[in-house]
This record gives C-alpha cells, structure tokens and sequence, in this order.
C-alpha cells in the first residue's frame, strides 16, 4: 500500500515532507492554516486534490481549540483564513471550490441567527469541520470510480485485454487522499490483471514521477520504467503505448486543461501517433466558470528549481531561466476523454455532463 500524503487520526493532522522523498520519509504535524498554507506554497504537499483538502484540514485543526462570539464571526474567521490557504498556488481549482463550497455551508446557518447562542456557534463550528473531514473519503472513492471507469473505457476503445499506458507527474496517493486520479486507472487495470505496462515521466523539474510516481510504483510492484521526460515521444514512435494519461489541476468549460508542464507536449506527440489521450480529475477539479484555457492563471515558479538539483548548482550563475508550473491542453487534444468519477466524456460534452 502506496504511503499516504495525508495522515489525519483522531482530528490530528500531519502530512508528508514530499520534498524528501524518497530518500526520507517524514510526516510534519499541521497545527493551523499558516502552517497548511506554507507546507502547500513549498510543495511538501502537492496535487490538485491533497492541496485542497490538507488546506481545509488545517483550518478544521485550527478551528478545533477556538469559540466565537457569534455565527458572523465565525464565519468572517473562515472566509479570511480560506482565501489566504487558495492563494498557495493559484493553478489548481480544488481548494478554490472547496472553499467556495464551505463558505455556502456557513452562509446558509448564517441566514438563521447572524448572532447565535454560544451553544449555537459551537454546533456550527462543529458541523464545518465535519463537513471538512468528509472531503477525505469522498476523494479516494471518486478515486477509485475514476480508475475503474477509465479501465473500462480505454479496454472498450482499444479492444485489447491488456493495456500499456504511458503517464506524467504524479497523480496517485501522493497528490490525492488515496489511490489516485491517472495512476487510479493504473491501480484499477492492474486489479483486473489487465495492466501490461505502465511507463511514466521523471517530470522535471521538480521529478514528481521519478521521486513519487517510482515511490508509488515500486511499493505497490506495479510493471513501471522510468522515462525521461524527452523520450516520450521516441517511445510513443514504437508502438508500444495504447494510451496516454495524466491528471489535471483545472479542467474548464470547453474541456481545456491546465496539468502539469510537459503535459501539452504529450498531448500534440499523442496525436501524431494517433495514440488516445486522457486527462482523469474528479468534478472537484472541473472548473465551469472558466470558459476557456486561455483565462487560466499559469503559476509560474522559483526559476531555481530548475538551475538546481536537490541543492546542486547544475546551471552557472546568471543563467537565465523561466519556470511555468503548468501549460494548457486544448480540448480536441484530449482525443481519449475526460474521466471523472461520473464516467468518461468528450470535452465537447463535459460542461452538459456535469450540469445534468
Ligand atoms: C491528481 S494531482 C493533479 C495534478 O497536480 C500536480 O501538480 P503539482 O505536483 O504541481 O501539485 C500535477 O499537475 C498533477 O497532474
């Protein structure tokens, strides 16, 4: 079993350092959003759907040893603390939704009684954080209705009984609270014996795949080799991969998706190769206010994450360098289907899917 990024027993938080994996495992206890918002911003814990819950999380831990002189109150507290945990990485759509949605969840008691008995506050206060802590199991089983219904679907395209997928980043349990969005439908082949190979990028700079991905994949055996990111298409020219998968951090209303950097590359090699190309995120990570990929904000990172290895200088000083965390793929790239926990759909469709 992968090890978890999220460890949360007994209303106590802690996460894992991602930044030493794998050479170290070490989990780090989150008191309150502070420390939610800067293990995020560092990117000791990464992935659209773990960023989004680790930031609640560490508002429920916090919230957990105050009282509020009324609901108002209450809620002002939480609506300060959420907009500075969405502000870690602005990418990523989950914890913005998450927010939103907790946000509701307090306006409507608000409504009610703006003052409150303390007794009342308390009750409130009570319900949000369970209210949070729900986020946990609904993320690993959208997880695994993600991996079983992109199994399914890329068997039915392909025809074949045994798959060979090529991946990017690191969308398993370490970006999510357990199994994982592509590397979900990785776990769910592979539990039908119908996973012949899964290949995945090293994904630099920051090398989610060769750190975490290989992590993931050597504890749980899974059939994986490690490529670098350049010989993604050399591999795709030889035949031997039936589909292409990755995760997403914001998918918009016409099916555009912001994922990882390097993932377009993959996307436009792909289709060359005429090679179906999935993106899997659960709804939490739909974004339809957003109409197109071109209004998504790119978070651009310290350029020295690329001029530098684990602390060793690779590039001389002075060199000049530019660092965007993600790039867009265009909706007709995604020529496999967008899966979600709700099925698999064209990106054409996504939006009407999802408003049903
Ligand atoms: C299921 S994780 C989604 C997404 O998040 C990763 O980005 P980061 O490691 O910078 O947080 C990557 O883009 C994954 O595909």
């Amino acid at each position: 079993m992968a090890l978890e990024a999220i460890r949360y027993r007994e209303g106590q938080l802690s996460i894992l350092d991602q930044l030493l994996l794998p050479s170290q495992t070490i989990y780090i206890p989150i008191l309150n959003t502070q420390h939610g918002y800067e293990v995020i911003k560092s990117m000791q814990v990464r992935g659209a759907p773990a960023i989004a819950i680790v930031g609640c999380l560490s508002l429920a831990v916090e919230l957990k040893s105050l009282t509020f002189p009324s609901i108002d109150a209450l809620v002002d507290f939480c609506r300060t603390k959420l907009e500075y945990l969405v502000s870690s990485r602005p990418t990523a759509v989950n914890i913005r939704k998450a927010a939103d949605h907790l946000l509701a969840f307090l306006q409507s008691f608000q409504l009610g009684q703006p003052e409150g008995t303390a007794q009342a506050v308390e009750s409130v206060k009570l319900k949000l954080i369970e209210e949070i802590e729900k986020m946990l199991e609904n993320d690993v089983a959208d997880n695994v209705a993600i991996g079983d219904h992109g199994a399914a679907d890329i068997l039915a395209r392909t025809g074949k009984t045994r798959i060979t997928v090529l991946t990017h980043c690191n969308t398993g349990s370490l970006a999510t609270a357990g199994y994982g969005t592509a590397l979900g439908v990785v776990r769910s082949l592979q539990k039908q014996n119908q996973l012949e190979h899964v290949y995945f990028n090293e994904t630099r700079p920051y090398c989610q795949g060769s750190r975490l991905t290989a992590y993931e994949i050597v504890t749980d055996k899974l059939p994986g080799t490690l490529i670098c990111d350049s010989a993604s298409g050399w591999l795709m020219q030889s035949g031997k991969v039936d589909c292409v998968i990755t995760g997403a951090d914001r998918v918009v209303a016409n099916g555009d998706t912001a994922n990882k950097i390097g993932t377009y590359m993959l996307a436009v090699l792909a289709y060359h190769h005429n090679i179906p190309f999935y993106i899997a995120a659960p709804v939490t990570t739909c974004d339809l206010t957003i109409s197109s990929g071109k209004d998504i904000v790119i978070e651009e990172r310290d350029p020295r994450e690329v001029t530098n290895l684990q602390g060793q200088e690779l590039s001389p000083k002075g060199t000049v360098c530019w660092n965007p965390a993600f790039d867009i793929t265009p909706a007709h790239l995604i020529t496999g289907g967008i899966i979600t926990e709700r099925g698999v759909f064209k990106p054409s469709q996504l939006k009407a899917k999802l408003t049903a």
